[in-house]
């Protein structure tokens, strides 16, 4: 049987508490295939990224990678077994480790992914502070970071929450050029979650807008 390159939300279904927040998702995302989801604040975007990343179960409904079910109600496959990186709104960048050692974590300590970490450190330019630690850099290169961190460990899978704020404008188009040709060279399927329609349409191939839990194709 031929192999199925396709990350599957099938009907999932979420609630924290009594409170339904995510109701019955289904999307579909192709290896090498980049979509966006815009929607207002508290419509369950994060939400939804975090239960894809294995972070949260679901209520009802499945999450199947090529085939194979990785989330149903009751078990999920842990969040590293997934070949999945995801990029927090956050950062959650690790306050021990340095600069380089966050973005190298998850990577063994060949030459190739060191020259990897190089690589991308400077396209996104934070390669001088790669002896830094987090609580000497500022917001922007935190971010600057984290999305290096999850490119560097070459997932197939990207998921990224409002990757792009905290970014001045020139910066932001040469890191957003970056992370669109780097998951299409690698063939890695992207969800980005943003409030920003301009972000959205440069970066996806298929837009998508959520409200109130609910998942549809935007209507142009
Ligand atoms: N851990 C949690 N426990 C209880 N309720 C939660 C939790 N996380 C999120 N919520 C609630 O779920 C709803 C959806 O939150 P979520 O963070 O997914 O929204 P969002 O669309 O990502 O918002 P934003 O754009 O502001 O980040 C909100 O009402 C939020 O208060």
């Amino acid at each position: 049987m031929r192999e199925i390159k396709v990350l599957e939300v099938i009907k999932l279904g979420k609630n924290f508490g009594l409170k339904p927040i995510l109701k019955e998702i289904d999307l579909t995302v192709a290896r090498g295939e980049r979509v966006a989801i815009l929607g207002d604040s508290g419509c369950g975007k994060t939400t939804l990224l975090k239960t894809i990343a294995g972070f949260y179960l679901p209520h009802t409904g499945e999450i199947r990678v090529e085939g194979k079910i990785i989330s149903r109600p009751g078990w999920a496959l842990f969040p590293n077994r997934r070949h999945m990186s995801m990029v927090f709104q956050s950062a959650a960048l690790f306050p021990h480790m340095t600069v380089e050692e966050n973005i190298g974590f998850g990577n063994r300590k060949d030459g190739k992914v060191s020259a990897r970490v190089k690589e991308i450190a400077e396209a996104f330019r934070i390669d001088s502070l790669l002896k830094s630690y987090p609580h000497s850099i500022s917001g922007g290169q935190a971010r600057r970071v984290a999305l290096a961190r999850a490119l560097a460990a070459e997932p197939s899978y990207l998921l990224m929450d409002e990757p792009f704020t905290n970014l001045d404008r020139e910066l932001k188009s040469d890191v957003m050029t970056y992370v669109k040709n780097f998951a299409q060279e690698r063939n890695i399927g992207v969800i980005m979650v943003t409030h920003q329609e301009e972000e959205a349409r440069y970066l996806a191939d298929m837009v998508y807008v959520m409200e109130e839990g609910k998942l549809e194709v935007e209507k142009r």
